[in-house]
């Protein structure tokens, strides 16, 4: 059965086997940015609470303007409208680089590492999305993949370094959050993500017939996988699809909300925290609505934040007591990631 996370009126998350309203989930970030010490606290408190127990939150009156957000995504648009043959001249090469263009079945997101698995589903029903990754500019040995700038896509670099350099102040804040909600130094995570190892990834999950979906009931835009790194800031349009997959193991329903982000921990935050935090299982699935016969594209943008490639990343204070109880050997963050990434493309 599935049930929506959200509803007009309120949050739902799911908890435990039932769903339970928790309308504290959706939480205003001016109030631990801009708020008097008890809103900063109770503020950083719902943040990490929503981590620990469904892994996802959504925040409002985030620094990133709309204005901003209606840009980055119109500049998006335009990117994948090139033709093929140019967007593939910019083709993503290797995890170390994790930069440039992915086609329609590239990458196939799972959680099997099982290299035969792999292939298997993905000749079975490919994701149907392409996507362009940009990470850290600078970067001495992997250069960012530019597209040339004329017509429509004059300004497309500045546009995308800009969105760049706002999402990587917002990790550093909701790491803050993270770290008073745990009792830690508010600035404890601060030296572990200064760099901005980060990688912007622009998504088009392109028109798609309703048929697609009622010939193969397996097919989805996006198969279900968590994410890798620390927090992965994610802004979607309108259209719908989004699911994450609750304790009990159905999917529901991460709706749209206008102008919020969504945030959700990812696989290596949820080892540094020991297991307190959760990095959960989500999916991009048919929308629930259609125009006719036809989905119209669905256009999304994940921000994958980590802890700078060079640090190293053991139980963080406060959730072990004994040695005994860390759960997870030290890990370079780098390596981590790389690892992930190579198990997928
Ligand atoms: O497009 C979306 O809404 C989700 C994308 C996603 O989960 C990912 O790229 O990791
Ligand atoms: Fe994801």
């Amino acid at each position: 059965m599935e049930k929506a996370a959200v509803n007009a009126d309120g949050l739902l998350i799911p908890v435990g086997n039932h769903l339970c309203r928790t309308p504290h989930h959706l939480i205003d970030f001016a109030n631990f940015l801009e708020g008097d010490e008890s809103q900063k606290v109770e503020t950083a408190k719902a943040i990490l609470d929503g981590f620990q127990t469904a892994g996802f939150i959504y925040l409002k009156n985030i620094p990133i303007t709309s204005e901003t957000r209606t840009h980055v995504f119109g500049t998006s648009a335009k990117l994948f409208k090139l033709p093929l043959d140019v967007k593939l001249s910019h083709g993503w090469t290797t995890p170390a680089a994790n930069r440039g263009y992915s086609a329609p079945g590239r990458e196939k997101v799972t959680q099997l590492t099982d290299i035969s698995e792999v292939e298997k589903i993905r000749s079975q029903a490919p994701d149907i999305k392409e996507s362009w990754e940009i990470g850290r500019e600078g970067e001495p040995d992997h250069a960012n993949h530019w597209p040339v700038e004329q017509g429509e896509l004059s300004g497309f670099k500045s546009t995308m370094l800009d969105f760049f350099e706002q999402c990587k102040a917002m990790h550093v804040e909701v790491m803050r959050a993270i770290a008073l909600g745990m009792g830690l130094e508010p600035g404890f995570f601060d030296r572990f993500v200064d760099v901005g190892d980060n990688t912007l990834r622009l998504l088009h999950y392109p028109e798609v017939s309703r048929e697609v979906f009622k010939i193969n009931p397996g097919q989805v835009r996006a198969g279900e996988h968590s994410d890798y790194g620390s927090i992965t800031l994610l802004f979607q349009d309108a259209r719908g699809g989004l699911q994450v997959r609750s304790p009990n193991g159905t999917f529901v329903d991460a709706t749209p909300i206008e102008g919020t982000c969504v945030v959700n921990a990812g696989d290596l935050l949820a080892r540094w925290s020991n297991d307190t935090i959760k990095s959960t299982v989500h999916r991009v699935v048919e929308p629930p609505r259609a125009d006719g016969d036809v989905h119209p594209p669905r256009y999304s943008i994940a921000y994958f934040c980590n802890p700078n490639f060079k640090d190293h990343i053991e139980a963080l204070p406060g959730t072990f007591g004994t040695e005994a109880e860390k759960k997870y050997e030290g890990i370079n963050s780098g390596q981590y990631l790389i690892q992930r990434l190579a198990a997928t493309y």
